[in-house]
């Protein structure tokens, strides 16, 4: 499709989406699987995840009675209007103004700079009426930092842009497909008015005198959106994890290369270790990345009643843990799925192995949200504050508790002696315990070296990024073992997803060495014993490997792969493919008169000469 079709139809998937949540009718869960199956980023997306959750974490009662209803019923499209031309990554780096006139009870929106225009937020360019607006509150001259405010777009008789807007697509994006079904937009306002009571003021107001009145809870919520949205898009890596990993482990079976002995048939590419040993930690961390989802899930449902209930102690660590995990397990998946590819060799990087679409989709997942770096900082942050409070009487909680032993952790020796003590879950956490807190306390050591600490911060950001990730890492770990103790149904199952949960833990060990030794927390003699391990691990899971990605319950339509396919049959398939491309509409090719003859017949020519 050219981006035109591509576009316009996904517009048609989208309110015939709608039109089935409202005739069936489907819960609020349901929907979200709706989206889901829908497989292609569009508006709903923004106006579900971001705009409609905005309104319902800043708006005041008033205004969730104004504008929810209008947006529940799907009779305004909104949007999340925070990222600039200038600034993404620093939103209190934001331009946009939104200045408090009291003549006219107005704020004025305006765009100071070309730096300044809306650029990126998705839903914006073509589609939506209403966007949430972050801005820069000034009140009699004083700047009191970004706010977000509802506003109007467009016309809503014939969607043109209201006077004082201007409003377009930013432009293709990476990939054919992939992303460029949404309309990512930019905006930029000439002295636009809006009424006050547009201003979200559940946080902080601004009266009908002009008075800024700040509230008592903490600035940050005014960032909830994006920890809600961050939390989803973890589940979402496991989703996108398996479906590649579903294809690879699939053709990986199918495949045959080398090892024919006498004319006999050749060695399934899966049976090679090197094979097992680039998929089998893919495919662990597709249920890992699942398990992980469904605590940070909990975790935030939790926050949520809390802040409800205006108990804030536990809003630092959600934001920490939604921030990392969204980090790591978005930087996994996406380098996840270019090997997939790579595991199905040259076809892998077909069109229809569905790979290339899955990759070129899933890849601004390290970026939109929050860029990968920029999360883990925060959590490196967090981290830094909880050691620097340890000693201090306060008893670190949650996902740090960990760091309160830190007593232990800091001079513990590893206790493996054996490949299989590698299964045992209390010495595998408390390698990874050790690893995280020791990687930690490091940083601490070497910032507190630097009389400034903001300088010494900006000195060490690349360790700190990856104390962060092996805390994040501990956590996916720690959430495998914790499931496996739970209940598991199934004859079997929990055996398989032990092998899984120990090839995610030891495959952790093996590609992040350099952090395990050189924080003593294994010797190199129990760093080989996990790598004997693993390989046994590897030899029970590949019988069980083709039903491991069964088990996700992914179609073939879903899928979109040819090499994925369930029955296998994968040859005859691809044939089938090729002969749809338009370039075999015929067999001698558009531009053989204009090009290819006038060149042959050239060389004819002179070689009769
Ligand atoms: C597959 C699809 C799945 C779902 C579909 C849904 C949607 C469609 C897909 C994509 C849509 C994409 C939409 C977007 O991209 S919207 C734009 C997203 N933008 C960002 O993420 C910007 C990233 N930047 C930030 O979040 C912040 O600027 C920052 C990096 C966190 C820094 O903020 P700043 O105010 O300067 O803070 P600091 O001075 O660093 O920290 C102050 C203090 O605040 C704490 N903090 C920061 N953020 C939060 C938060 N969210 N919640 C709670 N607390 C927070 C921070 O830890 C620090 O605490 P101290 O105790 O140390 O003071
Ligand atoms: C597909 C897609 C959809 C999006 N949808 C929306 C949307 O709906 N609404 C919306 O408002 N926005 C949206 N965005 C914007 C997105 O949120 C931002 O692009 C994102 O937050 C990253 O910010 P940035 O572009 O400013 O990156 P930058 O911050 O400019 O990053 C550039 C580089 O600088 C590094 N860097 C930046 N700051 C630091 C630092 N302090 N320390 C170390 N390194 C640093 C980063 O790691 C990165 O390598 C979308 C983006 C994409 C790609």
């Amino acid at each position: 499709m050219t981006r035109k079709e591509l576009f316009k139809n996904t517009l048609r998937k989208s309110v015939h989406a709608w039109k089935l949540i409202n005739e069936l009718p489907l819960s609020d869960d349901e929907s979200l699987m709706l989206r889901h199956f829908m497989d292609q980023p569009g508006f709903l997306d923004l106006h579900w995840r971001m705009f409609v959750p905005a309104i319902k974490g800043q708006g005041t009662e008033e205004q969730k009675q104004k504008w929810l209803p209008l947006a529940n019923k799907m009779q305004i499209i909104g949007c999340y209007a925070q990222t600039e031309l200038g600034h993404g990554s620093n939103v209190q780096g934001l331009e946009t103004t939104a200045t408090f006139d009291p003549q006219t009870d107005q704020f004025i929106l305006h765009s100071p700079t070309q730096t300044s225009s809306k650029w990126w937020p998705g839903g914006l360019g073509k589609v939506s009426t209403h966007a949430v607006i972050y801005a820069r509150l000034i009140t009699d001259g004083k700047d009191h930092g970004v706010h977000g405010f509802i506003v109007q777009l467009r016309n809503m008789d014939d969607h043109s842009p209201l006077p004082g807007i201007t409003i377009g697509d930013i432009g293709v994006k990476f990939g054919n497909g992939a992303y460029n079904s949404m309309d990512n937009g930019f905006l930029m306002f000439d002295k636009f008015c809006i009424p006050r009571d547009q201003m979200l003021m559940r946080l902080s107001k601004v009266t009908r005198e002009g008075k800024y009145v700040p509230s008592d809870v903490p600035r940050q919520l005014m960032y909830g959106t994006m920890v809600s949205v961050r939390q989803t898009i973890v589940s979402n890596a496991s989703i996108a994890m398996a479906r590649a990993v579903c294809i690879a482990t699939r053709y990986s079976a199918v495949r045959r290369q080398f090892g024919s002995q006498n004319g006999g048939i050749e060695t399934q590419v899966i049976d090679y270790k090197t094979q097992q040993n680039r998929l089998f930690p893919l495919l662990a961390s597709a249920y890992a990345f699942r398990f992980v989802g469904e605590w940070l899930k909990w975790l935030y449902t939790d926050v949520t009643q809390r802040l409800e209930a205006s108990d804030f102690a536990t809003l630092p660590e959600a934001h920490a843990c939604t921030a990392g995990l969204k980090s790591m397990t978005t930087s996994a998946t996406s380098d996840g799925i270019e090997e997939c590819r790579k595991l199905c060799g040259g076809h892998g990087y077909l069109w229809c192995s569905g790979l290339p679409e899955l990759f070129a989709v899933y890849v601004p997942a390290c970026t939109y949200e929050g860029d990968n770096v920029v999360l883990q900082l925060q959590v490196a942050r967090f981290l830094m504050k909880t050691v620097s409070q340890l000693g201090s009487g306060k008893a670190p909680a949650g996902t740090t508790a960990y760091m309160g032993r830190a007593k232990h952790l800091l001079q513990c020796r590893s206790s493996i002696r054996k490949a299989e003590d590698w299964l045992n879950p209390a010495m595998v956490l408390e390698t990874f315990e050790a690893r995280a807190l020791r990687m930690a306390v490091s940083c601490a050591n070497n910032l507190s070296k630097f009389e400034n600490q903001e300088q010494g911060f900006s000195e060490l950001l690349a360790d700190l990024v990856e104390a962060a990730i092996a805390h994040c890492q501990l956590i996916v770990v720690s959430k495998f073992i914790v499931k496996l103790e739970g209940e598991i149904k199934g004859k079997g199952v929990k055996n398989q997803l032990k092998n899984l949960c120990y090839i995610y833990a030891l495959h952790l060990i093996h590609k992040h060495l350099g952090d395990f030794l050189s924080t003593n927390s294994i010797t190199s003699e129990q760093a080989s014993l996990a790598n004997h391990q693993l390989r046994s691990l590897y030899t029970q899971v590949r019988p069980n490997a083709v039903a491991l990605v069964d088990a996700f319950d992914y179609t073939d339509h879903y899928l979109g792969s040819v090499l994925g396919r369930y029955d296998g049959n994968v040859y005859p398939k691809l044939f089938e493919e090729a002969l749809k491309d338009p370039l075999n509409d015929t067999v001698v090719p558009d531009g053989y008169h204009e090009y290819i003859r006038p060149l042959i017949k050239q060389h004819l020519r002179s070689a009769r000469l």
